[in-house]
């Protein structure tokens, strides 16, 4: 027997779970399809358990400043060696009961608002019908949010390294580790390794990581991973991995050189749409060339009654992205609001690098292209996070910059580096939303102490 729904979902990750909820709250018979785990990649190989271990390389940073902090009671055994032993697993087993939890809350809220989950991996039969282990499944509306998996390059011995997914199920911490790329999961997972205590080297092709954010960023990054970070290794391209008798794995770059050999090798260099074996042709929608899924504003495919959200639309593969779009979707499609989409311009980011790295808006050099030179101003500050500042030898700076344009000097662009740039972002991120400029800025009175008064208080 078919089962008929007025939505289907293809997949349970950010986008595919929002939609759902949203056209069952809006009174429609919704379905969502999710082949592995519900919450999809951010919640389960992804932003939380991301986050977590990035809350443990905090912990650990902290308490570096610990003895200056007075607590020296606490460390004084075994120079302090004892009181910073690190239980990867542990770590790892309590993460994982939280997000036990999350699973819960899902089927929560999915019992509530009345949303079927079908497991099971889904394909297209034709545009309106699916299929699910043999089960068929029809809807008037069908949004595909299947996201994407990590890339692997193809370069001899690539299989002996793992990725950000391998990463997630890793029990124990490797001593040594290489990881391969110039991203975001590059970048966080080499932090992470770093301030857990692993000897890490992070490999990159060009001159430095996060190339695209403002030179500010990346500039500071590097120079403070140069102090106490991963081990940069730059224009440097894997071209064989290579694995030895006790398991260690030796990466041999194209120039000729190599790595002294680690234990473990992790690729982060890119993400590829989940959107080949689902039968896809059978609807007629065109994919471009790198398996993306074309759509416009509304998030419609080139086929009526099909949308795509979220990662495999190729465009900032963000989880509040996909989480916005698919109920924007829905809000269209089911509550009388024809004109309902999401702007995808002005999205708000954080790298969580070690230092943490919020940034929204232009670049310096991307404002300089779109306005002119002549039309933009740039405020700068540097400055001792509180934080940091009554410490010995930590006192790296936080960096801030400011961005406007034309003579009313609208705030085009935010970036800071240090202490506490995660958590300050959003709410200027709202402000520049909203248009603000720098004199906005300056007639907010700051909190103190805080960084993120600097950026209300820049001349
Ligand atoms: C390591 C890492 C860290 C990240 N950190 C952050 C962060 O800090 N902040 C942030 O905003 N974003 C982060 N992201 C990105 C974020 O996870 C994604 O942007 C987000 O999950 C995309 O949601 P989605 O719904 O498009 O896809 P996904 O969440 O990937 O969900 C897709 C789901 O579809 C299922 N599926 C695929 N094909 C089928 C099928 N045929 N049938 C049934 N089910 C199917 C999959 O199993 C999956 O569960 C991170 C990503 C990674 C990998
Ligand atoms: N904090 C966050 O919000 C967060 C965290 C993680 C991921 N994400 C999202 O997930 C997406 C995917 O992250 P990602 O880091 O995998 O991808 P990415 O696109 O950000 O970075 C991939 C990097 O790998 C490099 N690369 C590509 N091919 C390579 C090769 N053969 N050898 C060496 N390097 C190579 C690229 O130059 C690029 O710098 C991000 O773009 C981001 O949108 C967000």
């Amino acid at each position: 027997m078919t089962q008929h729904f007025d939505y289907i979902a293809i997949g349970g990750g950010s986008g595919g779970i929002a939609s759902a909820n949203r056209a069952a709250k809006l009174g429609k018979k919704a379905a969502v399809i999710e082949a592995k785990y519900i919450g999809g990649t951010c919640v389960n190989v992804g932003c939380v358990p991301k986050k977590a271990m990035w809350y443990a390389g905090q912990i650990s940073d902290a308490l570096k400043y610990a003895n200056d902090y007075g607590f020296s009671h606490y460390l004084n055994n075994n120079d302090g060696q004892d009181a910073k032993k690190f239980d990867w697993a542990k770590l790892v087993e309590n993460r994982e009961a939280y997000i036990e939890r999350i699973h819960a809350a899902y089927q929560r809220g999915f019992d509530a608002n009345k949303v079927t989950v079908i497991n099971g991996f889904a394909k297209f039969v034709d545009k309106n019908t699916v299929e699910v282990d043999g089960q068929l499944y029809t809807a008037d509306h069908i949004t595909i949010a299947t996201g994407g998996r990590p890339a692997i390059p193809e370069v001899e011995g690539a299989e002996y390294g793992i990725n950000s997914d391998g990463f997630f199920a890793l029990t124990e911490q490797p001593k040594s580790v290489a990881v391969v790329g110039a991203g975001y999961i590059a970048v966080e997972l080499a932090g992470v390794f770093y301030a857990l205590g692993s000897e890490t080297h992070l490999i990159v092709r060009k001159e430095k990581p996060l190339r695209g954010f403002d030179d500010m960023l990346t500039d500071t990054l590097v120079e403070q991973m140069a102090k106490h970070g991963p081990t940069l290794h730059t224009h440097s391209t894997p071209e064989r991995i290579e694995k030895l008798s006790d398991g260690r794995l030796v990466v041999h770059f194209t120039n000729g050189t190599s790595l002294a050999p680690v234990d473990c090798l992790v690729w982060a260099i890119g993400r590829e749409p989940a959107t080949d074996n689902i039968n896809i042709e059978s609807t007629g929608i065109k994919l471009d060339e790198r398996g993306f899924i074309p759509t416009d504003k509304f998030q419609n495919t080139n086929v009526d009654g099909i949308y795509a959200v979220g990662d495999n639309t190729g465009r900032a593969q963000l989880t509040p992205v996909a989480v916005a779009a698919g109920r924007r979707l829905c809000e269209r499609l089911f509550n009388n609001k024809p004109n309902e989409h999401l702007d995808y311009s002005g999205i708000a980011t954080v790298v969580f690098s070690h230092p943490v790295i919020g940034t929204v808006g232009l670049t310096e050099a991307e404002a300089i292209e779109e306005y002119g030179q002549d039309n933009i101003t740039v405020y700068n500050s540097q400055f001792t996070a509180l934080y940091q500042a009554i410490t010995e030898d930590y006192r790296d700076p936080t960096r801030m910059k400011l961005i406007c344009a034309g003579k009313e000097e609208k705030v085009v662009g935010l970036h800071s580096i240090g202490f506490g740039s995660d958590e300050l972002l959003q709410g200027f991120a709202v402000a520049m939303k909203m248009g603000a400029t720098k004199a906005d800025f300056d007639n907010t009175i700051a909190i103190h102490p805080t960084s993120a008064e600097e950026f209300v208080t820049l001349t």
